[in-house]
């Protein structure tokens, strides 16, 4: 047991501390936001990236509001005698303490979801606890991946293809907002493009299938997704032009080749939301800011009740001429974007706090750790040894 008080320390949009109980909090609101109804029927999940922004959206919209049992995977660490745990195991304690109270079976394995020996350890707590499964959502956001069949380790990159380009950026000098003119990208090599797709595209996602498969795992009228993301032209050089595009677009060419083999897979393009990934991205944290300015953003939570609601066939899917589900319409239309374009091309220093919403994207980054919660008393002492949960 270790008591102590936590407080916000760490550079930029990076913390080194998370604080349970704010992170306790965030899974409550979220399930609020969810609220439970009667479920029709018992329906199974997996999700791969469970314990973080649309993995741990998806997880809470389908155990709160859908009924779901299931299985969550993430990669979080414990608490050290120097620091707490991470963000993502507090949630994940708190999500397992949510199910049980709403009675429904669901269990969290923290490991690499690209070892196989994960795979294996999950695909029998599958048969055991849940039978066969109706639902695969496949949420990893992940900068390396160690290919267990060969022992190779890639790395994802976020950098531009073709030619180099520079991007307008957001970032906080002790708090305070500081618009950067040019922020220069790098152009990705071969080499680095093609490891960045080993990583984010569609490799893992097949294999999770595959051994499903292999064990005869999947319900009739099964379904999985995995998320994918298009986003403005104004942060297509780094995204969906860039090296993480290229990954998308693997990712999207996969659920079309295990959709020819008879599995029903898709992708699902969300749209944007601030999490520890995209953070982290030149350039998105000013545009997520103006987009706020603009247009109220759709919460993880609400895109993920309406993916389950595609999911289960209780709505006809929404699909684009690509066969992708599209979550990220109210993103992507023509007077939003024609809004934030306006925003993003007048933003300097001077107007940056009538033309973009900073300060909320601070506070949202904050709140990804735990922090600038309300209702959460910061000056408290709190338990940061939280065990992992031993699941139902
Ligand atoms: N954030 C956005 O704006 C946005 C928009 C559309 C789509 N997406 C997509 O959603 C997906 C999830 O992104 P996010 O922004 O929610 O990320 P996130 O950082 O909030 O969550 C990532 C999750 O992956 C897990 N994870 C990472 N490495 C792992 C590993 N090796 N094994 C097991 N689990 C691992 C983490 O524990 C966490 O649960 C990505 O495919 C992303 O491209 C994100």
């Amino acid at each position: 047991m270790s008591e102590r008080v936590v407080k916000p320390v760490g550079r930029g949009f990076l913390f080194l501390d998370s604080h349970p109980a704010g992170c306790a909090r965030v899974v409550r609101d979220m399930a609020a936001e969810a609220s439970s109804r009667p479920a029709d029927k018992r329906r199974t999940a997996l999700v791969i990236g469970s314990s973080s922004g649309y993995g741990l959206a998806t997880t809470i919209a389908g155990l709160a509001r859908f009924g779901i049992d299931g299985i969550g995977v993430c990669f979080e660490k414990a608490a050290t005698a120097r620091r707490t745990a991470t963000a993502g195991w507090y949630r994940t304690a708190e999500t397992a303490a949510l199910a049980e109270e709403l009675g429904r079976s669901w269990t969290f394995v923290n490991a690499d979801a690209f070892a196989d020996t994960t795979k294996d350890e999950v695909l029998d707590l599958v048969a055991a606890k849940l039978g066969k499964l109706d639902h695969l959502i496949y949420s990893v956001a992940a900068p390396r991946r160690t290919d267990p069949r060969t022992g190779e380790t890639y790395q994802s990159v976020l950098k531009a293809i073709g030619a180099p380009h520079s991007t307008k950026s957001l970032t906080f000098e002790d708090g305070a907002p500081v618009l950067q003119e040019a922020v220069p990208i790098e152009v990705a090599s071969d080499d680095e493009i093609a490891q960045t797709v080993r990583v984010m595209g569609g490799e893992d996602w097949t294999r999770w299938v595959t051994a499903l498969q292999d064990r005869d795992l999947l319900a009739p009228g099964f379904n999985t997704v995995a998320l994918t993301y298009i986003g403005s032209e104004l942060t297509g050089p780094l995204y969906r032009q860039g090296s993480i595009g290229a990954a998308k677009a693997d990712l999207e060419q996969t659920a079309l080749k295990l959709a020819a083999d008879g599995v029903t897979a898709m992708t699902s393009v969300n749209g944007a939301a601030v999490t520890q990934s995209s953070s982290a991205i030149p350039g998105i944290g000013l545009y997520v800011s103006i987009l706020h300015n603009v247009t109220a953003l759709q919460t993880p939570v609400q895109q993920s009740i309406e993916l389950w609601n595609q999911l289960t066939g209780e709505t006809p899917l929404d699909l684009d001429t690509e066969g992708r589900i599209r979550l990220d319409r109210w993103e992507l239309s023509d007077e939003v974007q024609t809004a934030v374009r306006a925003n993003w091309e007048a933003a300097t220093q001077d107007n940056l706090a009538d033309l973009a919403d900073a300060e909320w994207f601070l506070a949202e980054v904050r709140r990804l750790y735990g922090f600038a919660v309300p209702d959460v008393d910061y000056e408290a002492e709190t338990e940061v040894d939280v065990e992992w949960p031993t699941g139902a």
